[in-house]
């Protein structure tokens, strides 16, 4: 593997200062495949104090906009001009198919250059003063040093998301990556720095959440942090980035609804079902995995789904016909196995899977069978955790409003759809849904134009779209006298 395999700091590629490193594994076969540094709170310390220099020496934020700009755009040509091996890279760490690396590419590269195209567009506002001979004016900076925290399931996606925005508005970041997926992290700096992005500006440094990560959120030297991941984690960050009263932005776990309505298009309500929950085995934050379907179809809905997942083929990430890869850890594996039992105990009923492949060719790899569980209510832990797996949990409604009062029914806010021929009911159920994203129609889709967050406990503040940029600025007034007179007041 052509990688450098070190941290990023202050423009230099670093290996471990101590002599922990860790072995990254291929959920597919187990198979070791690449040893890198493990970093803790020295590395982390380190490239804080770079990222803290560059940004008070003020070189990248006083760069022009349009350069800064050129720059993130130039970033995205790289991205492309690298997408097959990228795309291998996220293959490789995650297991998912190559086939969904590529399209997160092509993601990538569209946000690094939504970003870069952004970046030279606020010039600020003039807004009307109240007060005679003077000016006022709102315009928006950096706000620092930025701390970045990622996860596993979509490391690169997740890493562009908060990169990309951080760099057209001037401030300067440490990105830390999962421990467990840090190739495609590493390999995108490799682009960074011939993109020439100025020493210290973007570090990279490899460890651990409770080592790297907690650095970060503690450092009095940071003045954001931006965190994908679990609840639990999200809310150890919020408290320890409270010690400087950091900025703070925070895109959390769901667990997303998808109401089923008996006048929609069957076919396609079956199929972007299964979409909305089984890519990437179902890690995916937003994944579909509650179904809300209405009762005078229900049988027949879930019918359809068990022929059809009973079908999938599982497999490496790297053959064609491979619809789905493997969990991304033994432990993980565990997890969801253990959602499962509690499915059961709880009296659900196991319309398929439930268990790992019998395959003996998947023996290796961290595999698990999709699985639709029915008979499923509210009050159920197997429909209110995020079980972060390809588990389908499927409850019945009869009327509209009780499918919405289904569907709020969860810590969660990230996103939720809603399948119907009736447009007006539709965007009545829309408005009622208490989610950061309601797909009318479709599944589990996103792109660079429109913000991305959760409501309620799936997180705080936007990424994507204008309101991800913003959530790197400060917001300042710069109010000026034209006429100033002494206020002759003491
Ligand atoms: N809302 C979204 O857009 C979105 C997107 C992707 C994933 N997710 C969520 O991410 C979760 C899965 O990812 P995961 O298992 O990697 O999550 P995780 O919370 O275990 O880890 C995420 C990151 O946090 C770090 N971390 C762990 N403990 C830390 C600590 N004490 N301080 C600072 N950092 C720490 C980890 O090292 C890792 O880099 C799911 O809940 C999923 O829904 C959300
Ligand atoms: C935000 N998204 C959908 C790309 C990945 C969630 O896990």
């Amino acid at each position: 593997m052509d990688l450098k395999l070190q941290h990023y700091i202050n423009g230099e590629w670093v290996g471990a200062d101590s002599d922990n490193t860790r072995r990254i594994i291929n959920p597919f076969n187990q198979e070791v495949i690449s040893v890198v540094p493990e970093g803790n709170e020295s590395e982390a310390k380190t490239a804080i104090a770079a990222a803290r220099e560059a940004f008070d020496n003020g070189e990248w934020t006083n760069t022009p906009a349009t350069e800064r700009g050129a720059i993130v755009k130039r970033i995205a040509e790289l991205i492309e001009r690298d997408k097959e091996e990228l795309a291998y890279l996220e293959s490789l760490d995650t297991g998912k198919t190559v086939e969904e690396s590529r399209g997160d590419m092509d993601d990538i590269a569209g946000v690094f250059r939504y970003y870069g195209e952004l970046a030279d567009k606020d010039g600020g506002e003039l807004i009307e003063s109240p007060v005679p001979n003077s000016t006022s004016k709102v315009v928006h900076e950096p706000v620092g040093v930025c701390g970045q925290i990622t996860p596993w399931n979509y490391p690169l996606l997740q890493a562009s998301w908060k990169l990309a925005p951080a760099l057209a508005t001037g401030n300067t970041l440490i990105m830390k990556p999962s421990e467990i997926t840090p190739l495609t992290t590493i390999k995108v700096f490799e682009l960074i720095e011939e993109a020439e992005v100025p020493a210290g500006v973007a570090n990279l440094v490899l460890g651990a959440g409770d080592t790297v990560g907690a650095e970060l959120s503690s450092n009095t030297d940071v003045d954001l942090i931006s965190f994908t991941g679990g609840i639990e984690t999200g809310k150890k960050i919020m408290q320890a980035a409270s010690v400087n009263v950091k900025k703070l932005a925070l895109e959390l776990g769901g667990k997303n609804p998808n109401i089923i309505f008996a006048d929609t298009d069957f076919d396609l309500a079956v199929d972007q079902a299964m979409n909305g929950v089984f890519f990437h085995a179902g890690q995916i934050c937003s994944a579909g995995t509650r179904l809300i379907v209405e009762e005078t179809i229900h049988d027949e809905f879930v019918n359809a789904l068990v022929q059809r997942v009973k079908k999938f083929k599982l497999g490496s990430g790297f053959e064609e016909a491979t619809q789905m890869g493997p969990l991304i850890s033994a432990e993980h594996l565990a997890k969801v196995e253990k959602y499962v039992e509690t499915g059961l105990k709880e009296g659900a009923t196991l319309a398929v899977g439930g268990s790992r492949p019998e395959n003996p060719e998947l023996q290796k790899g961290f595999f698990y069978l999709p699985t639709i569980f029915t008979g499923c209510t509210t009050d159920m832990d197997i429909v209110q955790e995020e079980a972060f797996g390809p588990i389908i949990t499927v409850e019945k409604f009869r009327a509209e409003g009780e499918a919405v009062k289904l569907a709020n029914d969860s810590i969660y806010g990230l996103a939720g759809g809603v399948f119907t021929n009736d447009i007006a009911k539709a965007e009545r159920c829309a408005a009622k849904m208490r989610m950061g994203t309601v797909w009318i129609n479709e599944f589990n889709l996103y792109f660079p134009h429109a913000p991305w967050g959760g409501y309620k406990q799936s997180g705080i503040g936007r990424e994507l779209g204008r309101l991800g940029l913003e959530e790197y600025t400060e917001t300042k007034h710069v109010f000026q006298n034209l006429k100033p007179e002494p206020l002759n007041w003491f």
